[in-house]
């Protein structure tokens, strides 16, 4: 079977330091992911670099501009998370520093979590693994931050 395909994404948060918020995206297709919510990002183009095609997208989905932080990692080789037997993702946590998002592209809503709330929307699944492990991060950085 031919490897899976890679897909690049970004966790926005409101402080790449000490994260509260964290954006997540309603997709509109295909029909069998619509209404699910996802990280903003796409595949990667040939000839791209994960980091330009994850710039690009978030360009064309959301319209912004962002600073990437450090990568999650996934339990992959690669630090990529398995999706589906088709798809995996490298994802980053990145801070909006141009523009205000829109679900211009393929989404319909985006919406703003607290650390509380990361579970409250129906994300895809492949995704549920990374939205645990963010928690977990957050809530880390929540703990080491003094209280604030
Ligand atoms: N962007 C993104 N895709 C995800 C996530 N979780 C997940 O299973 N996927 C799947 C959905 C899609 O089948 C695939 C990514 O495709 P995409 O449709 O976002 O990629 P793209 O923007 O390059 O799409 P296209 O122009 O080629 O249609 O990965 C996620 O959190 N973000």
């Amino acid at each position: 079977m031919a490897a899976p395909i890679l897909v690049v994404a970004a966790a926005l948060v409101d402080d790449l330091d000490q994260p509260a918020r964290m954006l997540a995206a309603r997709r509109t297709r295909p029909e069998a992911l619509a209404g699910r919510w996802e990280f903003p990002g796409g595949k990667v183009d040939q000839g791209e670099t994960p980091v330009s095609a994850l710039h690009r997208e978030l360009r064309e989905e959301l319209g912004v501009t962002a600073e990437l932080g450090r990568e999650v990692p996934g339990p992959d080789d690669d630090g990529s998370w398995p999706l589906t037997e088709r798809y995996r993702m490298r994802l980053w946590i990145a801070r909006i520093t141009e523009g205000h998002p829109e679900p211009l592209e393929d989404h319909d809503e985006l919406r703003w979590l607290s650390s509380a709330e990361l579970h409250d929307v129906d994300w895809i699944e492949g995704d549920l693994p990374i939205v645990t492990a963010l928690r977990a991060h957050f809530e880390e950085a929540g703990s080491t931050s003094g209280g604030r």
